[in-house]
């Protein structure tokens, strides 16, 4: 069965359609890429999944189930990135993740397992005890995906996660997504192509709230993916900078 299945799903503000008659399927453990200019249509395709937005008509299922019909169940099964994603930058790492994952109902003995969890999937070990305003803008997204599969969900949703990092930063989120694609399916949008090819099993094409086509990306080497020449040099002659 699809993680996530969308049957012509429209959304309309006023007079503009800002999204029409979109379908497209999800699999397990795959990373989908949804690709467009800008006002194409994706955040509000990845607001109408995570039941922030309703359809104008259509459906979404996740995991089978209704997100407008049982917006709570489906919301269970989802872990989701909004572009700029909110931070209590004045907390550590381990106190926002329990405040997160109490308010996701996990409590006890299952919420210290499930941090646990988290932190060893995005190697936050090192920095458990730090501040978030104190981290890089790399280990603060880190936090933000830590916090999303918490609970462990069927389907990570993530707005833009490549948005203001730098090179390195860039390089390891595609680690990082690839790791997080063994355990739960991904859909994640990008205004970089080259990112969506280096990441994703398959891509879709919006423009103006359509789909243009669905397309397999071929890979050698997708399991863990290994950076160009030049992002090889790049992170040689950039180490000492990020080991500071
Ligand atoms: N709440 C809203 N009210 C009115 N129009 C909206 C609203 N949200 C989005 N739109 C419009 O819907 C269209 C699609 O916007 P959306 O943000 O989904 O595009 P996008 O592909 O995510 O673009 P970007 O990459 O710039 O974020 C745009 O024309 C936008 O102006």
């Amino acid at each position: 069965m699809a993680v996530l299945s969308l049957d012509r799903l429209s959304k309309r503000f006023g007079a503009r359609l800002a999204v029409d008659a979109v379908s497209f399927e999800v699999r397990e453990r795959e990373v989908f890429g949804l690709l467009g200019p800008n006002g194409s249509g994706k955040s509000t395709i990845l607001r109408l999944v995570t039941g922030y937005l309703y359809p104008s008509s259509g459906t979404i299922r996740v995991a089978g189930i209704d997100v407008v019909r049982a917006a709570r169940a489906a919301r269970e099964r989802i872990g989701y990135v909004p572009e700029d994603s909110p931070l209590y930058g004045h907390m550590r790492v381990v106190e926002y993740l329990s405040f997160m994952g109490r308010l996701r109902g996990i409590t006890g003995g299952a919420l210290d397992r499930a941090i646990d969890a988290a932190v060893e999937r995005l190697a936050l070990g090192s920095v458990r005890k730090t501040i978030i305003e104190r981290l890089s803008r790399g280990y603060r997204q880190r936090v933000s995906l830590a916090q999303a599969v918490l609970h462990k969900p069927e389907l990570l949703v993530l707005d833009e996660p490549s948005n203001g990092l730098d090179p390195r930063q860039i390089i390891e989120l595609r680690g990082l997504l690839r790791h997080l694609a063994q355990d739960c399916a991904v859909l994640v949008t990008s205004h970089i192509l080259a990112e969506i090819e280096r990441t994703a099993d398959r891509a879709a094409i919006l423009l103006d709230g359509r789909l243009l086509t669905v397309e397999q990306i071929a890979h050698e080497t997708l399991a863990a993916p290994v950076p160009s020449p030049l992002e090889a040099l790049f992170l040689e002659l950039t180490q000492a900078k990020a080991m500071q």
